[in-house]
C-alpha cells in the first residue's frame, strides 16, 4: 500500500508506516498527478482537493480509496466529489480545538496589557459555539467572565435558549470571538459573515478575532476600517487569500498570525490520530497505537506563583511560560518581510516552533496565591 502523506503532519511513520510505503510532499504541491499511484491520502487544510482535480486523477486511472485530513476544517475538499470517485473521507472533528482556546486567552490577554483593561471586565461574544466556541465558552464561564453565544444552526436544532442573534453580540459585546467554519451556500452561510455593514456597526473599543476562516471577514471593509477610524483592534489567524495575504491588513491588526491558532504539538498529533484510527477501520485493521504513544512529555510541566500577582498577570505568567502569541506575530512580520509574503507566511507554519497546550501545566500555588485558584482552573490549568 502506498500512502502520501502532508510533509507537517507530525507522527505519521509510527501511525501509517507499518501500512506500507510512506510517501510525504508538502502540501500545496499534491496535486492531481500526486495523487494517481496511492492508495490513501493524508493531508492538512492546505492541500485542496476540488472536482476538477479528482475528475483529473481519476482519468488518469487514480486507485485512491482514502483521503483524511488532520483538520478540524473540511472547506479544501469537495466531499461530494470524493463520494463519486468512491473515496473514504475522515476529518479530525476538535483536534486542536484546546490549542484554539488557549491562542485566544492569550491574545487577550495580550490586548489587555497593551490597552489597560482586565480580561475579567469584558463581555465576550462568541460566534460559532462548536467544538472550539463551546470549550472557550466553557473556560470564559468558569473564569467568571460574561459571555454571549450566536450560532443559529445549533438554536435552530435546540431552541433559542441561550443563543443570541450576531446583531445582539455585536451591539452588547467588548470582544467578538469567530469560530464559524466556512460556509460558502445556504441559510446559515458564513462566507463575510462580517459584511462592510456588521463591520461599521462595531462599537469603537470593539476587539474582533478570527480564528475561523479568513473568509468569514470582508478584508476590505475591516481593512478600511481599520485604517480610516482606527478605533476598533483587530486580532486575526486566519485571512482571505492566503498565504498571499493582505499586508496592510496584517500590518493594521494588533495581532496578525499565520494560520497557527491550533498549532499545538498535542493538537496536531490528536490530528494525526484521529486519521490513524480512521484509517484503520477503513482498512478492517486492529489499533496498535495510543495516543498517550505519540505524546511526548511536556517541556515545562509545573510552575508555583506566590502571591502578589493580579489574576490576569498570574494567567498571563502561567500562558506565555507554556504559549507567547507575541512570538507568533513577531515571526509573521519577519518572516513576510525577509521572503515575501506568500512564502513567509508558510514558513512560520512549515517550521513551528514546539508548543504545547496550556493543560499540560500544573501550577503550585504558594502563599497568598490560592485566591486565583478558581480563575486558572476555569482558564484550563492543572492545579496542584
Ligand atoms: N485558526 C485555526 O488554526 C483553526 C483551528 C481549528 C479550527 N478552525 C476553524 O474553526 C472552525 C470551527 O471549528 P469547530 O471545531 O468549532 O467546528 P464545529 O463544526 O465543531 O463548530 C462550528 C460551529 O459553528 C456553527 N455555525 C455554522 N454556521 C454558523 C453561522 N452562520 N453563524 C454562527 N455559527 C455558525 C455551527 O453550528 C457549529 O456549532 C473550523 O471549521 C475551522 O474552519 C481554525
Ligand atoms: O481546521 C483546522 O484544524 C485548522 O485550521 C488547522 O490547524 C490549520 O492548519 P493546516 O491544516 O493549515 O496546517
Amino acid at each position: 500500500m502506498r500512502i502520501l502523506v502532508d510533509a507537517n503532519v507530525p507522527g505519521a511513520e509510527a501511525c501509517f508506516g507499518p501500512l506500507g510505503e510512506l510517501v510525504r510532499m508538502p502540501g500545496r504541491e499534491i496535486d492531481a498527478a500526486a495523487l494517481c499511484d496511492i492508495d490513501a491520502l493524508v493531508i492538512r487544510s492546505i492541500t485542496r482537493l476540488d472536482a476538477a482535480t479528482l475528475d483529473t486523477a481519476g482519468a488518469q486511472g487514480m486507485r485512491l480509496r482514502f483521503v483524511g485530513t488532520c483538520t478540524i476544517g473540511t472547506d479544501h475538499v469537495d466531499r461530494a466529489a470524493l463520494a463519486r470517485h468512491g473515496i473514504a473521507f475522515a476529518s479530525a472533528p476538535g483536534c486542536n480545538a484546546e490549542a484554539v482556546v488557549d491562542y485566544v486567552l492569550g491574545s487577550l490577554l495580550t490586548l489587555a496589557e497593551r490597552q489597560g483593561w482586565r480580561l475579567s471586565e469584558r463581555r465576550v461574544g462568541i460566534v460559532g459555539v462548536g467544538n472550539v466556541g463551546g470549550r472557550l465558552l466553557a473556560r470564559l464561564s468558569a473564569m467568571g467572565i460574561a459571555c454571549l453565544a450566536c450560532d443559529p444552526p445549533r438554536a435552530e436544532v435546540e431552541g433559542l435558549e441561550g443563543f443570541e442573534t450576531l446583531e445582539t453580540l455585536i451591539g452588547e459585546c467588548d470582544v467578538l470571538c469567530l469560530h464559524t467554519p466556512l460556509v460558502r451556500e445556504g441559510p446559515h452561510a458564513t462566507h463575510h459573515l462580517l459584511d462592510a455593514r456588521r463591520i461599521a456597526e462595531l462599537a469603537p473599543g470593539t476587539l474582533l478575532l478570527n480564528a475561523g476562516r479568513g473568509d468569514c471577514i470582508d478584508g476590505q471593509a475591516l481593512r478600511q476600517r481599520l485604517a480610516g477610524q482606527g478605533d476598533i483592534s483587530a486580532v486575526l489567524d486566519v485571512w482571505e487569500g492566503e498565504p498571499a495575504i493582505d499586508p496592510a491588513l496584517r500590518d493594521l491588526a494588533q495581532i496578525a498570525t499565520p494560520h497557527i491558532a491550533g498549532y499545538s504539538l498535542d493538537g496536531k498529533l490528536r490530528g494525526t490520530y484521529q486519521i490513524y484510527a480512521a484509517l484503520y477501520q477503513h482498512l478492517g485493521l486492529p489499533r496498535r497505537l495510543g495516543l498517550a504513544d505519540l505524546l511526548p512529555p511536556p517541556p515545562l510541566p509545573r510552575l508555583r506563583l506566590q502571591g502578589g500577582l493580579d489574576p490576569d498577570e498570574a494567567l498571563r505568567c502561567c500562558l506565555r511560560a507554556v504559549y507567547d502569541v507575541r512570538r507568533d506575530h513577531d515571526s509573521l512580520r519577519r518572516e513576510s518581510r525577509r521572503r515575501g509574503m506568500a512564502q513567509g507566511f508558510d514558513a512560520c507554519r512549515a517550521n513551528y516552533p514546539l508548543r504545547r497546550e496550556l493543560s499540560t501545566l500544573t501550577v503550585e500555588l504558594g502563599d497568598g496565591a490560592q485566591a486565583l485558584a478558581p480563575w486558572l482552573q476555569g482558564a484550563g490549568l492543572s492545579l496542584a
